[in-house]
């Protein structure tokens, strides 16, 4: 099988601010491209890769495979700034303890910003090392319809309460030291992949 860029480290100039969006994205949707074109705006970001995952280590099922779901994803991005990389597969990671570990030591002249849905950060303390991870990189955090309740009680933004930066702030978030983090409230789409998959929106379902 030829080695497609689409798999290799993605690049950016020295300095560069880029937000990291990891997902399944089984299948990627439009709640995706309208959080990418907010997180690039609302918190200054060069550039904003989706991080395609070869396997969420806290779902039981596996998702179709990453190779489609790429090929999908490429199909709702246009955006200069924007790459759709499952370079997770190449550098052997899945948590994202892992990952960031290792694109911080390749990429050490970036600035790194974790995005992810509220939903995400409700779950948050069940990711492996998510401390850790909080202490390596600035967090956004998009509101999302109906997780905003749960999202904000949830064990990690009350442990990591002190560390909140107000939305105010959200611009200067890559140039802060983590921990921070920050809730990002945008304009909300309902949309998600599971809803797709039950639509039979997905035809690799
Ligand atoms: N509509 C949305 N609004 C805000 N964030 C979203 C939205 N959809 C997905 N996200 C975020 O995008 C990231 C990747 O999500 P994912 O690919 O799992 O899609 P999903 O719609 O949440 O999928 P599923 O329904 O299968 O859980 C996660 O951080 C998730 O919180
Ligand atoms: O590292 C972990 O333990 C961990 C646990 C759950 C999710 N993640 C990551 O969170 C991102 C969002 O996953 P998902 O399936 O909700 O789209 C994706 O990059 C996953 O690899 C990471």
């Amino acid at each position: 099988m030829p080695v497609l860029p689409r798999y290799l480290l993605p690049t950016a100039p020295d300095g560069a601010s880029v937000g990291l969006f990891g997902g399944s994205f089984d299948p990627a949707h439009d709640g995706h491209v309208h959080v990418t074109h907010h997180a690039l705006r609302a918190l200054g970001l060069d550039r904003l890769w989706w991080l395609v995952t070869p396997g969420n280590p806290l779902k039981p099922n596996a998702p179709a495979s990453l190779s489609a779901r790429m090929d999908h994803a490429a199909q709702l991005v246009d955006d200069p700034r924007v790459t759709i990389t499952g370079v997770e597969a190449t550098l052997g990671t899945r948590k994202t303890c892992d990952t960031l570990a290792a694109l911080q030591a390749q990429l050490p002249r970036l600035r790194f910003v974790w995005i992810m849905g509220a939903d995400n950060l409700a779950s948050f303390h069940r990711w492996d090392n998510w401390r850790s991870i909080a202490a390596r990189v600035p967090i956004a955090v998009i509101a999302r319809p109906g997780a905003q309740q749960a999202a904000l009680g949830s064990v990690a933004a009350r442990a990591l309460r002190g560390h909140r930066v107000p939305k105010a702030q959200a611009a200067g978030l890559a140039h802060m030291a983590p921990p921070a983090w920050c809730f990002v409230t945008i304009p909300m789409r309902a949309i998600s992949s599971s809803e797709l998959r039950a639509k039979g929106r997905w035809p690799h379902s």
